[in-house]
């Protein structure tokens, strides 16, 4: 070996080390798109187990959906979930659990984005600038990386033609206009379907069966065939993607009593506070129950529960 391929050699191999060391040092300050990221699939059970009440179908498909899709080395297509529930179940809640696991800043992190249906793309006669403002957000920010989350809320209340302008990236494409967006994970969040996954709870109930009995399947037909493929249905013009581009569904079941005393006490704890249960049983009692009757399920979910807390 000649001294001067020697000198080379070395040359590159500091620069490169100093290179790696940089973007190493860097990324310890600045957030870096780590596209192989590997998902810590004991750390979210727990996370699930532990912090979301009452939604055992919830933690199941979730847990399995990116499990299943972060140790594939190879996806077909980006992950897509759909999350369906009544209010203040639980599925922005898990939206932000999934982020935190996905992405060191969860929610806060450059590569997750959340678009409110009602706040991004309010009004109907302006749905070709949205399509095109979307389709650029959602090319721009999976260039810059691969494994970027994309939160789309209330699509119950989008326009059908936005969820036209997502339809291609969900897609089984090997590249859109010399991007991949394989690796890329995409949530819905609807309260469509919640009036037909709270009617199979209360079918449980009045059954006198367990909550935790309520299987994805006693879900999947009655919704497939009540509304999902049925093309006349609200829920379909709600715009509701088709299905087979939605990998997984995910029922919100109803919040009963008990799972709102739990979100008191979490609450409290979360505020440092002492769990006073004279305090946890006050505020579940000022929530509103349904059915009229029986009074079952809390109208709001565990939604007000942290401003009622603000009186106490
Ligand atoms: N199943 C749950 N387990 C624990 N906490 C919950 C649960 N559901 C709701 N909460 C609490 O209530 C707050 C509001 O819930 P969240 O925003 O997730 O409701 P949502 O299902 O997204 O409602 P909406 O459909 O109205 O957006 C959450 O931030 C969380 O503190």
């Amino acid at each position: 070996l000649e001294p001067v391929s020697v000198g080379l050699a070395i040359g590159a191999a500091s620069a490169l080390t100093g290179y790696l060391s940089y973007t190493d040092w860097y990324c310890r300050f600045a957030e870096c798109c780590d596209a192989e990221r590997p998902l810590d699939a004991s750390a979210l059970k727990q996370d699930l187990e532990e912090k979301l009440f009452g939604q055992h179908l919830a933690t199941e498909v979730i847990l399995k959906a990116l499990t299943g899709f972060k140790n594939n080395k190879n996806p077909k297509k980006p992950l897509t979930l759909s999350l369906h529930g009544w209010a203040g179940t639980g599925k922005n809640f898990v939206s932000q659990i999934m982020a935190d696991h996905l992405h060191p800043r969860g929610l806060k992190s450059h590569f997750v984005h959340l678009y409110v249906s009602t706040l991004h793309f309010p009004h109907e006669q302006k749905i070709k600038l949205y399509q095109d403002q979307l389709q650029k957000w959602i090319h721009g920010n999976v260039s810059k990386c691969a494994n970027s989350m994309f939160i789309f809320d209330e699509m119950d209340k989008l326009h059908p033609g936005i969820i036209d302008a997502i339809k291609p990236f969900l897609d089984y494409y090997e590249q859109v206009d010399g991007v991949s967006y394989r690796r890329a994970i995409f949530i819905f969040l609807s309260n469509a379907g919640g009036d037909i996954i709270t009617r199979t709870a209360l079918d449980f109930w009045r059954a006198g069966r367990k909550r935790e009995e309520v299987q994805l399947k006693d879900l999947e037909a009655v919704l497939s065939v009540g509304v999902f493929n049925n093309k006349h249905s609200g829920l379909w013009h709600s715009g509701l993607i088709d299905r087979n581009l939605i990998d997984y569904f995910v029922p919100f079941l109803p919040l009963e009593y008990r799972h709102v005393q739990m979100c008191v006490r979490a609450e409290l704890q979360a505020r440092g506070a002492v769990v006073d249960e004279e305090v946890v049983a006050r505020v579940a009692q000022e929530m509103t129950f349904f059915p009229k009757d029986e009074k079952i399920y809390s109208d709001k979910g565990c939604k007000t529960v942290q401003s009622r807390l603000d009186f106490y």
